[in-house]
């Protein structure tokens, strides 16, 4: 007759499991079973401005582990950072999102659909079919260069807060203040409404 080894008894095969990997896979459970919501700025100067910006929110919904929340108003922006009259007018607008990917894995979804737009990386700051930056992931606070969390720049830019601030006007950026008060020390000289465009918001 065999006799079956007693769970957690004197099986040889069983080794125990450190305790530092049972904190990282409880980790992950967490963060699975748990969505976090995030802010995502699009912009785009180059092509059918509209239709890019409007395919890069549903290429987001399409996203397994992410619901796209709410889609701000779009604006139409001169580019901030460049010498003026450079480029073209930017659309920009902001999504929110509920998320159970983790950040890294927010960015790598990001990047995908820059390249599904065909985005070119030349100069910094240059003109661009679509940029998804990720301005915020619940209050993770990280200066790794790869991602920095919230984005470093978010709260000196008034295409970032201003369709952040009709989604929610509530918020606050992490480390920074409430949005509504960022917005307020900043020109909105530039950075027009359009209300005459509208994005979808995916069913
Ligand atoms: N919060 C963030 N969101 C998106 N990318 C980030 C973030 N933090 C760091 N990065 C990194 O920044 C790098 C450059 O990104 P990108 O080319 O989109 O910059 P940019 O949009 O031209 O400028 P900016 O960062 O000022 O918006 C990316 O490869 C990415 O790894
Ligand atoms: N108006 C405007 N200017 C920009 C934008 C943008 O989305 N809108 N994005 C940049 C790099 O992320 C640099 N400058």
């Amino acid at each position: 007759m065999t006799v079956p080894f007693t769970a957690g008894q004197s099986d040889p095969t069983v080794q125990p499991v450190p305790t530092s990997v049972v904190e990282q896979v409880d980790a992950a459970d967490h963060t699975l079973s748990n969505p976090h919501r995030a802010v995502i700025s699009l912009g785009s100067n180059l092509g059918n401005r509209l239709e890019t910006l409007q395919g890069a929110v549903d290429a987001l919904e399409d996203t397994p582990g992410l619901r796209v929340k709410a889609v701000s108003p779009v604006y139409e922006t001169e580019p901030w950072g460049v010498e003026p009259g450079s480029q073209p007018a930017y659309f920009n607008a902001v999504v929110l999102v509920k998320t159970t990917l983790p950040p890294a894995s927010l960015l790598e979804r990001a990047q995908a659909v820059e390249e599904a737009f065909h985005r070119v990386r030349d100069e910094r700051w240059g003109p661009r079919t679509i940029d998804v930056d990720i301005v915020a992931y619940a209050d993770v606070v990280s200066d790794d260069p790869a991602l920095t969390l919230p984005h470093p720049r978010a709260h000196e830019r008034a295409f970032v807060l201003a369709p952040w601030h009709d989604v929610d006007p509530e918020a606050s950026l992490t480390g920074r203040g409430s949005v509504a008060e960022l917005l307020d020390a900043l020109t909105r000289e530039g950075v027009e409404p359009r209300a005459d465009l509208e994005l979808r918001l995916p069913e």
